[in-house]
């Protein structure tokens, strides 16, 4: 006689306390240590749930929801991105899935600005050249930055981080440009123009890219569109796989452009050896929605999720909807 395994199966150790709500209502089965699990760990433990609390690192498709069986209600994925699931695939089985738009706005808006900021005042440099105990001095010429003040900034991608990102530009006085498949109503532009792509590309100075990863926008900035912005940009990658790495790398590289930040991967862990290599980069692992709140709201979002589906009713947050 098999038994049935708890309705519920967490896939990683999530933020302190985030799971009591859940564990109140049902027996879930969550990870001890604090690791991705790998596909087979994975495939082994979906069987009989009737929800899944997912991160990026686990790949939802037909394999996967082929092993979790037709009782599957509900896949909560525990990220605003949701690259990681076949959408369509989970539709025609008729598993909803959800994600954490909202909760962690705020928190990526502020690790852009970090990133932006550290960037073009060059503090990862001046921060390795002092660990390094290189002998330095202050000089007029020394270690000299970006200033903000006037400078053209770019968002490509004006969903709720990008809009974030452009209200803060205004503490900066910076102008800001965007571009979204379709421009936005006037009340959600932030005061900032609406540019085709290309034209966006070729007059920011600084530009900052939080569009989602699909299909559409994978590998969007390769070395063609790179090299349309001004001489000395800056690009800050808050979206793994819209810039092509081993392109910034080059752009870096060349002096093309003055500074890059990047704070996730296209393939994490790893980091390209060819961005590693480069000094004029600031490197960031994977940390925009780090903070303890964000965490804790993420969580508490895929869990309010997964009680609502479980309970009967609709999801708060599906995608998409
Ligand atoms: O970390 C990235 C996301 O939440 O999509």
């Amino acid at each position: 006689m098999s038994i049935d395994p708890p309705p519920v199966l967490v896939t990683r150790r999530l933020a302190p306390g985030v799971i009591d709500r859940l564990t109140a209502q049902y027996a879930a089965t969550c990870p001890d240590d604090d690791r991705a699990m790998d596909r087979a760990e994975l495939l082994a433990a979906v069987p009989g749930r009737r929800a899944v609390l997912t991160t990026l690192d686990d790949r939802v498709d037909d394999a996967f929801l082929d092993a979790a069986g037709p009782q599957l209600e509900i896949v909560a994925n525990h990220a605003v991105g949701y690259h990681n699931i076949d959408l369509a695939a989970c539709a025609a089985r008729g598993v909803r899935v959800t994600h954490t738009p909202g909760v962690l706005t705020t928190a990526t808006a502020d690790m852009a600005w970090a990133l932006l900021l550290a960037a073009t005042r060059r503090i990862g440099e001046g921060e390795r050249l002092l660990r390094s105990g290189t002998p330095w001095s202050w000089s007029p010429t020394f270690m000299l930055g970006l200033e903000l003040a006037g400078t053209p900034l770019g968002v490509l991608g004006m969903g709720r981080i990008g809009q974030a990102v452009a209200r803060r530009a205004r503490a900066f006085d910076m102008p800001v440009s965007y571009h979204n498949r379709t421009p936005l109503p006037p009340e959600e532009a932030e005061d900032a123009d609406w540019k085709p792509l290309d034209d966006l590309l070729a007059t920011s100075t600084v530009l900052v890219v939080t569009c989602p990863l699909s299909d559409a926008t994978r590998h969007l900035l390769d070395a063609e569109r790179l090299a349309l912005l001004p001489p000395g940009a800056v690009v800050v990658s808050m979206t793994a796989g819209v810039v092509d790495e081993e392109a910034l790398a080059a752009a870096l590289d060349s002096g093309a452009l003055f500074a890059a930040a990047v704070d996730n991967f296209e393939h994490e862990p790893a980091v390209p050896a060819a961005l590693l290599a480069q000094e004029r980069v600031v490197l960031a692992p994977h940390l925009g929605s780090a903070t303890v709140r964000t965490r804790q709201a993420m969580g508490g979002l895929a869990v309010d999720n997964i009680l609502a589906v479980l309970g009967g009713g609709e999801p708060l947050t599906p995608i998409g909807g």
